[in-house]
Formats: C-alpha cells, sequence, structure tokens
C-alpha cells in the first residue's frame, strides 16, 4: 500500500515538475522586468478580483516605471505590456502572429478563422478575405445600415421615447446583428423583430463563458470544464451556432446556383432586386493556394468570425458614442449642427457613402468614444521562438497581453485622459501612434475598421438626427467588464426624446 502511495506521489511530483518546469526559467530570464506576486502553482490568479476589476487590477500591475509586468497563472506566464516602445515591437512584427491560448476559448465557436488562426494560416485567409472590404463593396451596405436604422428607430419611438431609462445597448445589438448577419451572408435574421432569439441568446451565453474561462484558474482547464454545468451550456449554444451559420451558408449557395449565369438578371437576386454581393459570396467562390474551393468547414468559420466581430464591437462602440453624447450636450450640439449641415431640410433623405465620409466631427466622437471605452481592451499573442527585445530575452512560450485600455488611459500620452474632448483627435500629432490603437496594428490589424466606422456613423447619425439625448436622473453609471468586447454589465442607459427636426 505505502509502496502504491510513494508511486502516486512521484507521479503527481514528476507531472507538476513537467507542468512548471519553464516557468521556472521563464520567471529568471524576464528578471528585467517587474513581476506580480505569484504562490505555488497558482502563480498571480489572487491578484485578480473578477471580472468587473480585470482592467483595474491590471492596470494596478503594471502601475511601475516599466510598465511591464510579468505574471504567472497556473502553468502559464504572461507578460503584460502598456509600455510603448514593446507595443510597437510586437504589432509592427511579421513573425510575432500567433494568438496566445486565451484565444482557444473562443476556438470552439470561431474555429480557426482569421481571429484565431495561427500564423501560417492566417496569411492565405487574410489574402482571400481582404477583397471583401474593398470600397465598392462597402459602398452598398451603407443602404443596409440606413434600412435596419429606421427599424431601430420606430421600436425605439414605440417603446422608449420620454421613459426615465432606456438601455440603449439592447437596441444596438440587436441592430448590429440584423446588419452584421444582412451584409455577411447576404440574408435577413430580423432580431429587431423578436426573431431567431436563441441564436441571440447563444451568442451571448458563449462570449460570457470565453470569459470566465479566460480569468478562471480551473475552468481553463479543458480536462476540469467538462465537468461543470457552463460546459453543458456552451455544447448546446455551440450546437445552435453552428446549426444555424451552416444552414444560411446552405440557403445563400442555393440562392446563387438559382441565378442564371451569363444572364443579364445575374446582378438581380430571386426577388429582382439588386445582388449585394456579400462576404459569404466571396467565400463561396474562393479557392485556397492549390486551387481547391474552401470547404464548409473552411467558410462556416469564417462566417462565425465575423458574426462575432461584426457586431458585438460595433454595438458596444455605438452604445458608449450615444452614452457620451447624452451626457456632453455641448458636443452632441456640435454633432447635430453636422448632421443639419449635411441633410438640410430632409432628414430621411437616401444617405450615400460620401454623406457619411463628410461626418468629420462624428468621426471625432467615435475616435474619442473608441479611446475612452476600447471595444476590444486587450490583445494577446503568444511567442514561438525565443526574441531578443533591446538586449533583453523574452522567452519563447510567453504570453503578451497588450494592454489597449491602459494605453488609451495614461497621462503621458493623453492629457486629462478620463475627459470626454473628441477635438483631441483633431491635433494629435502622430508623435505615438502605438498609444491609440483601438483597431490594433501592424499585419493582424482589425480587417473590418472601416466598415465598423461607417456602421457606426450611420447609426449615430440615425439617432441624432431623430432625438435629443439626455443623462438619466440621476446619471447612470457603467460597471464596465472586460469580457472579449468592453461591455457595461448595467446596461447603457439613456433618456431619449423626440427631436423636431422641422425647426432647422
Ligand atoms: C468598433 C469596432 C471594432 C473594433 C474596435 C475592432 C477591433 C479589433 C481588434 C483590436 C482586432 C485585433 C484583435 C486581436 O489581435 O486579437 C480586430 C481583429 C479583427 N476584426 Fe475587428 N474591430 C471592430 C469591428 C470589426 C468588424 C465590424 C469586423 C467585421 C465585419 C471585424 C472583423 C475583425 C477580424 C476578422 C479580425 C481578425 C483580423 C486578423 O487577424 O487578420 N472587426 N478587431
Amino acid at each position: 500500500m505505502f509502496a502504491v502511495f510513494v508511486a502516486l506521489v512521484l507521479i503527481v511530483a514528476s507531472w507538476l515538475a513537467y507542468l512548471y518546469k519553464d516557468i521556472y526559467w521563464a520567471r529568471k530570464k524576464c528578471d528585467w522586468m517587474p513581476h506580480a506576486p505569484a504562490w505555488p502553482f497558482i502563480g498571480g490568479i489572487l491578484e485578480f478580483g473578477g471580472h468587473t476589476r480585470t482592467i483595474d487590477d491590471i492596470g494596478r500591475l503594471l502601475n511601475n516605471p516599466s510598465k511591464l509586468c510579468f505574471l504567472q497563472i497556473a502553468n502559464h506566464w504572461h507578460i503584460m505590456v502598456k509600455n510603448y516602445d514593446l507595443m510597437e515591437f510586437v504589432l509592427s512584427s511579421n513573425t510575432i502572429l500567433d494568438k496566445s491560448s486565451e484565444y482557444r476559448y473562443i476556438a470552439n465557436w470561431l474555429g480557426t478563422g482569421l481571429l484565431t488562426a495561427p500564423g501560417y494560416k492566417w496569411r492565405q485567409r487574410r489574402k482571400i478575405i481582404t477583397p471583401a472590404f474593398h470600397f465598392s463593396i462597402l459602398e452598398q451596405f451603407v443602404e443596409i445600415f440606413e434600412a435596419n436604422a429606421t427599424i431601430m428607430v420606430s421600436k425605439l419611438e414605440r417603446e422608449a421615447l420620454d421613459k426615465e431609462s432606456v438601455d440603449i445597448y439592447r437596441y444596438i445589438t440587436a441592430y448590429a446583428l440584423d446588419t452584421i448577419c444582412e451584409t455577411a451572408m447576404g440574408v435577413k435574421i430580423d432580431t429587431q423583430d423578436n426573431k431567431n432569439q436563441d441564436y441571440v441568446f447563444a451568442v451571448k451565453d458563449v462570449s460570457r463563458i470565453t470569459l470566465t474561462r479566460a480569468f478562471s484558474a480551473w475552468r481553463g482547464i479543458d480536462f476540469l470544464f467538462q465537468f461543470s454545468q457552463d460546459y453543458k451550456n456552451q455544447q448546446k449554444n455551440l450546437s445552435i451556432l453552428h446549426g444555424f451559420t451552416k444552414s444560411i451558408i446552405d440557403k445563400r449557395r442555393q440562392l446563387l446556383n438559382e441565378i442564371k449565369p451569363n444572364n443579364e438578371d445575374k446582378e438581380k437576386d430571386v426577388f429582382g432586386r439588386k445582388r449585394k454581393m456579400a462576404f459569404l459570396d466571396l467565400l463561396l467562390n474562393a479557392t485556397t493556394v492549390d486551387g481547391q474551393p474552401l470547404s464548409m468547414e473552411d467558410i462556416r468559420e469564417e462566417v462565425d468570425t465575423f458574426m462575432f466581430e461584426g457586431h458585438d464591437t460595433t454595438a458596444s462602440a455605438s452604445s458608449f458614442a450615444i452614452y457620451l453624447l447624452a451626457n456632453h450636450p455641448e458636443v452632441q450640439k456640435l454633432a447635430r449642427d453636422e448632421q443639419i449641415e449635411i441633410f438640410g431640410k430632409d432628414k430621411e433623405k437616401t444617405v450615400c457613402y460620401q454623406d457619411l465620409q463628410d461626418m468629420k466631427y462624428l468621426e471625432l466622437v467615435l475616435k474619442e468614444t473608441l479611446r475612452i471605452y476600447p471595444s476590444v481592451p486587450f490583445v494577446g499573442r503568444i511567442t514561438n521562438e525565443e526574441l531578443n527585445y533591446k538586449g533583453h530575452i523574452i522567452p519563447k512560450g510567453t504570453i503578451l497581453m497588450l494592454h489597449l485600455y491602459g494605453m488609451n488611459h495614461d497621462p503621458d500620452y493623453f492629457k486629462d485622459p478620463e475627459e470626454f474632448r473628441p477635438e483631441r483627435f483633431q491635433d494629435l500629432s502622430g508623435k505615438y501612434p502605438y498609444s491609440y490603437i483601438p483597431f490594433s496594428a501592424g499585419p493582424r490589424n482589425c480587417i473590418g475598421q472601416k466598415f465598423a466606422m461607417l456602421e457606426m456613423k450611420s447609426i449615430v447619425s440615425k439617432v441624432l438626427r431623430n432625438f435629443e439625448l439626455y443623462p438619466t436622473n440621476p446619471p447612470h453609471k457603467l460597471v464596465l467588464s472586460a469580457e472579449a468586447v468592453l461591455k457595461s454589465l448595467n446596461g447603457v442607459n439613456i433618456r431619449l426624446k423626440k427631436y423636431n427636426w422641422a425647426q432647422n
């Protein structure tokens, strides 16, 4: 019996030694930066006090002159980065392209689509997908943005006008889901009319579970996670999400087949309307380097990636922009004056791409919103070789956690960082380009950045043309949570009154 016990102890000890041996060396090699307190085995997990405190907790660890911190969590180690030079070094690199291990939680849903793809696969996919964001394609989407925004305005008029408080995020997120689905997949899902709610719920729940796993010592371990209730929820949700995407891909494939080739109608859809090119069409027609069409799985993971990256990010940012406008009447006035200049007497005139380009002040408002509330607060990479950075070693296998939120709120880069001042972007000299990178930077930057700015301008413009925005009484205080996308856990509440455009 004693021998079995000793054998067991030896097995466990060897297993732990195997798991933790690299950390010992990583610690030593990273002695050129401050280290977060670490307990045996669990490391620095106790430094974190739950997801509403993640931003502050990381900010605290980085509050030192180097703006760097070595952090061990279980058997992984991170370098947390708010240091300008290292941020630039990582993001501008053509070799530090692999995403960190936290992304594998979302990979259950997104597979290895563009966001999560390892470097070698990413290059090929990025080449295939880049044309989908050409100006001529984005231009076609303006009509879809506007049509869905009209539905949202009617809903707000019915349900939210003159109420004490309305959570604008709820409305914008449904708008953004409808919009990304119609643009990316070419189909309407009408979530604004309360359809496909199981899909909407599954999107939300999978995002929540992803965050919980990224910041939990035991849920991050696949073997333990499979015994939790969230594992069961996740499996159910994934089957809804993947089933939905597959059925959409099938429908779109069928629709494209029904359009007669070499026929003057080929630019029209089956309903006789001018056919819009969806990203999905591009994927259905794409081939790999060896001339093979993309498989169903290849297409599905890209469509899921766009559904995720393309709605939650813009929904959060647009809601925060509207919240900031409601709380800053002088900025709201300037933004509306610009709308009046562009739309003249007719607030319902057909909006075109150029109109959105002309909204220069609104663009400053959105940039400043993304500085204060960056939709993606952190970006993670992993090193797959040992790196030499200014004579220091960054070991192979290091997770580099880039704190975009922290940079944006650092007074060394932005004077009075907590103040909402869109004008600051008018004369930002460009001295520190990597201090403001809401869409990341370098080769793996956000492919949807132009799409996002257009969509956000479109929806905020529509709201400004139809409503006066006010803070709630007392003013609503946001409870921020750094999920995969930055959110407010208690909603984004404001008050709305009808804006009388005729007075202009
Ligand atoms: C306010 C809106 C948005 C913000 C702030 C934003 C921000 C970002 C950031 C920071 C990254 C880098 C993520 C990382 O390295 O982990 C990224 C990547 C990406 N974004 Fe966006 N995004 C926005 C909207 C969109 C939209 C609308 C789409 C699609 C229509 C999109 C699609 C993507 C994709 C596919 C990637 C991965 C790119 C690659 O690795 O090549 N994003 N985004």
